[in-house]
């Protein structure tokens, strides 16, 4: 199972329905021996959830070819189960935010805000009754920061650790991306809470989960493979 997302690519190898190795690389060439040499065998399948761009998705395809590794890439669908989609083109939902709902459903029935920290933020509203309402996508830290020195000429490319009150320029900027990222996270949360009468949970992955979760209020489960949980769930479920 691949996860391939616009900085990396994610995977999970599943034997007799046991995960036995995981990984993450980038898309070089070394990246894709890798996850070769990680525990992909001839002759698997390999069910793949990208967002990645076109060049990436090529490559990527040339290179399982290459190994003879049988390839199914993923969509979103109208509904998966007991979940419902309820993007206005359900086929335009990112497959990794499609993953993740399932996963998530899977791991609770009660309302539970899905949220994604990776290359973007993304952070979707799941209801007790399975259906994905929506969600908004900002961002990601990395994204920010380059768009903040992109646009202004006194921010330099100093790592900054977190402060309430930031007195550098360098905690200033991190604070802040911090700030906008768990903003949309406490927002979506609240307007969840409103529409399912009580406090959701949450589940956090992808790779800033834990820049984020020690900065919110509400309880989070961090949960690092969310996206290939829901990759599984798809390729195991009779309902894809
Ligand atoms: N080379 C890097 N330089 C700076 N920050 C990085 C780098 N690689 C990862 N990060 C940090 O990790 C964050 C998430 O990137 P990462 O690739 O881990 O996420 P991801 O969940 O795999 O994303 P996606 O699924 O979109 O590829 C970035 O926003 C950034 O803060
Ligand atoms: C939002 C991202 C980049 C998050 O990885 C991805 O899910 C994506 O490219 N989605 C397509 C657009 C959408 O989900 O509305
Ligand atoms: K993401």
């Amino acid at each position: 199972m691949l996860d391939a997302g616009n900085s990396t690519l994610k995977w999970a190898v599943v034997e007799d329905g046991r995960w036995s190795a995981t990984g993450r690389a980038d898309y070089t060439d070394d990246g894709f021996r890798a996850f070769l040499e990680g525990g992909a065998r001839r002759d698997m399948r390999c069910i793949i959830a990208s967002v990645t761009r076109a060049e990436h998705e090529r490559r990527l395809a040339a290179q399982l070819a290459a190994a003879r590794l049988e390839a199914t890439w993923l969509k979103a669908t109208a509904t998966f189960g007991e979940v419902t989609n309820g993007y206005a083109t359900p086929e335009n939902l990112g497959v990794d935010r499609w993953m993740a709902l399932i996963a998530a459903r899977q791991r609770t029935r009660e309302a539970v805000l899905v949220v994604s920290a990776g290359t973007a933020l993304t952070v979707d509203a799941l209801t007790a009754t399975g259906t994905f309402v929506g969600g908004v996508i900002v961002p990601g830290a990395r994204l920010m920061r380059q768009a903040l020195q992109a646009g202004t000429a006194r921010l330099d490319d100093v790592e900054g650790s977190w402060q309430a009150f930031p007195r550098r320029t360098a905690d200033a900027v991190h604070s802040g991306i911090v700030a906008a990222l768990c903003g949309a996270i406490e927002q979506q949360r609240a307007r969840l809470a409103a529409l399912a009468g009580a406090g959701p949970r949450c589940f956090l992955t992808g790779g800033d989960a834990s820049l984020l979760a020690p900065h919110l209020t509400l309880a989070v489960d961090q949960v690092p493979e969310l996206v290939l949980e829901g990759i599984e769930r798809v390729t195991r479920g009779d309902d894809y």
